[in-house]
């Protein structure tokens, strides 16, 4: 059996409290978009796709239940202001204000058709929450397959097996499943091409000591634990192939927003010449941003850093500077972008993704909810 982040039928929805992780598998059981823009504050579920998987399913709970309106204008509104609470939970990633543009439109064009009722955009609009949580996996497998091929290709065209490093944690515990960058090592697990993983442990959360790792031994895996300090010497000394790591925006030129401490990645692997390789879905992708610049990047508490499991590490007094994310300038992601429609060099991101067609006509550079 996979790790699932996320536990969902017709009125039920669960998420794993990543916070108790790895010592405790706890699933939280959620009922509104107040729970889910709690829970994803705090942490509880994260990642770019789980994050905008949980909140739009908490709205659907909601519809089902038949909160908003009464009347079709209420109604839409109502779903406006749920998806605007949930944007605001956490704001460098960009799936969840993706999906709240989407859902927010399919209310509004379900309301505008002729014998709309109050129960046809509720259906409407849980059935398009639903349905992302199919579609986030089918995106993951064709990344993870896509990803691994070309690595592949590029990095060892000998036919025998690479070493990947990884940060931050990108798996089934940030998605509806198998994962992005994760996604690209467990393919190429499952071609009998995977050496050995790296992964860091990714201060102040730990997402890859408490999640990543938890995920790679779970399913036996090859895997190593390192420190974020110890990535340089492991390029140096420890035959890594490649780097691949998650996104959490990728704007029109290429520069990714992703866990803090992905862009001095970038750099060591620039300077060892070792591809790096950004995996994410079309749904982290913001073609309304030129450059990383524009990117908000979020500041998280500073007993982040200074505690670990509730105990002081750090003295007393001194100031802290937490912020969850950095950017790296496309001209470091030197192996592509791994997309689920195909991988990319930064500068054909572009091009690439706004002849994408979404939902209901939409391409990337629809504007916002
Ligand atoms: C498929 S998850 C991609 C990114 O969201 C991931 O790399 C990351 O940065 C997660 O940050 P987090 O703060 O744990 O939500």
């Amino acid at each position: 059996m996979t790790l699932e982040a996320i536990r969902y039928s017709p009125g039920s929805l669960q998420i794993l409290d990543q916070l108790q992780l790895p010592e405790h598998c706890h699933y939280e059981a959620l009922s509104s978009v107040q729970q889910a823009s709690e829970a994803i504050r705090a942490m509880k579920v994260r990642g770019a796709p789980a994050i905008a998987l949980v909140g739009c399913l908490s709205l659907a709970m909601e519809l089902r239940a038949g909160a908003g309106g009464p009347g079709l204008a209420a109604l839409v509104a109502f779903v406006r202001d749920q998806l605007r609470l949930l944007v605001a939970a956490r704001p460098t990633a960009v799936n969840m204000a993706r999906a709240a543009r989407d859902l927010g439109q399919v209310a509004a064009q379900e309301a505008e058709r002729e014998g709309a009722t109050e129960e046809t955009v509720r259906e409407r609009v849980i059935r398009f929450a639903e349905d992302m949580l199919e579609k986030d996996l089918k995106d993951n497998r064709s990344i993870g397959d896509l990803g691994a091929r070309h690595l592949l290709e590029q990095t060892n065209p000998r036919g025998g097996k690479v070493t990947v490093l990884t940060h931050c944690n990108t798996g089934a515990l940030a998605t509806a499943g198998y994962g992005t960058a994760l996604g690209v090592i467990r393919s190429l697990h499952e071609m009998g091409r995977l050496e050995h993983t790296f992964c860091t442990e990714t201060r102040p959360y730990n997402q890859g000591a408490r999640l990543t790792a938890f995920e790679l031994v779970y399913e036996q895996i090859p895997a190593t634990l390192i420190t974020d300090s110890m990535a340089a010497a492991a390029m140096a000394h420890q035959g890594v192939s490649a780097v691949v790591v998650g996104a959490d925006r990728v704007v029109a030129n290429g520069d990714t927003a992703n866990k803090i401490g992905t862009y001095q990645l970038a750099i060591v692997a620039k300077h060892h010449g070792v591809p790096f390789y950004v995996a994410a879905p079309s749904s982290s992708c913001d073609l309304h941003l030129e450059t990383g610049k524009e990117i908000v990047i979020e500041e998280r508490p500073s007993q982040e850093l200074t505690d670990l499991n509730g105990v002081r590490i750090a003295a007393q007094g001194i100031r802290v500077w937490n912020p969850a994310f950095d950017v790296t300038p496309h001209e470091l992601i030197t192996g592509g972008i791994i997309t689920e429609l195909g991988v990319f060099a930064p500068e054909e991101l572009r091009g690439a993704l706004s002849a994408s067609v979404f939902s209901e006509g939409q391409t990337l550079d629809s504007p916002w909810v």
